[in-house]
């Protein structure tokens, strides 16, 4: 439905987009995985309209938008400090951009006041539009700043980083809102987050943005478990990367992953004939409950981690300090052919 391709954005000498591919498609929640400073908030702002790509066509629906006024291309934004009027109440921030937006404003007050009515009660805040905006809670707010976008119907609804400013546990509740929202909404999402956890678990589908460029979209699951490149791997907090001139046993070339939970560790000369090896010395561990997580540091200076879940342990007792040969059958090795 939303199609971005070849879209470059430099700030004088700075890269923001090199050549972005992209492809939201309709009635889906899509989640934009990248690094802080990767581009992220420049490509929401080139769909919305508040600033235009240096090369490049976007289009919706293979009606071309770039070069098109913001407010003529249906596009909703939910800002990450959610960019409430303060002096107004939870209805009339609401009710603002359906009363003053360029295109098709409306001045029914009865439409308006029935409108903003469905819109509060779609985010749960049925009974709450009377209140100032500074008189409730932090979700709240989110929740309102949602509405004010939903309330004039866009044809995709964009957010960055919208779980940013809510504490923890708001955030985990949101995560199932957001999306049972939007599918009852059945409007695109897209939806901008440095959160891994919070990609996974919002979009049907993640795409990861990466200098400059998308370099996956795929579905969570087989994001997580098949990355198709370095950068991607990277992202992934469960897998390592590192250089495949540090295996022994095999040759290998370019950077490679490794899940954490494929890796084993022995003792020095001691790993199975049949794996991959990569000699690494023991840093520190960390528990976290049911897994614990253990430090190394491979001869380049690469950090590896290996996770053991406690209830299966299969780690040997680890003194810091000491080397180990850390291990793991070649088909759990993924390979970047020609991947930076
Ligand atoms: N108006 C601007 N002038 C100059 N450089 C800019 C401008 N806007 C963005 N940049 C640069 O472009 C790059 C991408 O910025 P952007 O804000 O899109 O990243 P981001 O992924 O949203 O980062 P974050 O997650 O930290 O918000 C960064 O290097 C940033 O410094």
């Amino acid at each position: 439905m939303l199609t971005l391709s070849r879209i470059s954005r430099s700030y004088g000498d700075t890269v923001a987009l090199d050549g972005v591919d992209f492809v939201v498609p309709d009635d889906t929640y899509m989640s934009l995985l990248g690094a802080s400073g990767s581009g992220k908030t420049t490509l929401l702002r080139l769909i919305a309209g508040f600033e235009e790509p240096d090369h490049g066509e976007i289009s919706i629906h293979q009606t071309r938008i770039d070069g098109q006024a913001p407010h003529l291309r249906d596009i909703g934004f939910v800002f990450q400090n959610f960019a409430l009027f303060p002096h107004l109440s939870v209805a009339d921030n609401v009710a603002f951009g359906l009363r003053y937006r360029a295109n098709k404003a409306l001045n029914n007050d009865t439409e308006i006041k029935d409108r903003t009515q469905e819109a509060l009660v779609l985010v749960g805040l049925d009974g709450f539009g009377h209140r100032g905006v500074s008189a409730i809670s932090g979700g709240q707010r989110q929740r309102v700043a949602l509405a004010r976008t939903l309330v004039c119907e866009p044809r995709i609804v964009l957010l960055d980083e919208p779980l940013g400013a809510l504490d923890a546990n708001l955030r985990a509740r949101m995560c199932d809102e957001l999306r049972a929202i939007r599918q009852r909404l059945g409007v695109s999402f897209l939806h901008v987050t440095g959160s891994e956890t919070e990609a996974l678990t919002m979009g049907d589908e993640v795409a990861v943005l990466a200098n400059g460029r998308i370099t996956q979209s795929d579905t969570p699951d087989t994001l997580f478990s098949q990355p198709r490149t370095a950068e991607a791997a990277r992202h992934m907090n469960a897998w390592n990367t590192f250089d495949g001139t540090l295996c022994d046993g095999m040759s290998v070339k370019g950077e490679i992953a490794v899940r954490f939970d494929q890796m084993d560790v022995s003792a020095q000369g001691r790993a199975p004939k049949d794996h991959l090896r990569v000699h690494a010395q023991y840093l520190t561990g960390e528990f976290n409950g049911p897994t614990a997580l253990s430090f190394f540091r491979a001869a380049d200076g690469t950090l590896l981690q290996i996770i053991d879940h406690l209830s299966q342990p299969r780690l040997p007792d680890l003194i810091e300090g000491q080397h180990y040969d850390l291990h793991f059958p070649s088909n759990a090795l993924r390979q970047f052919h020609g991947a930076v």
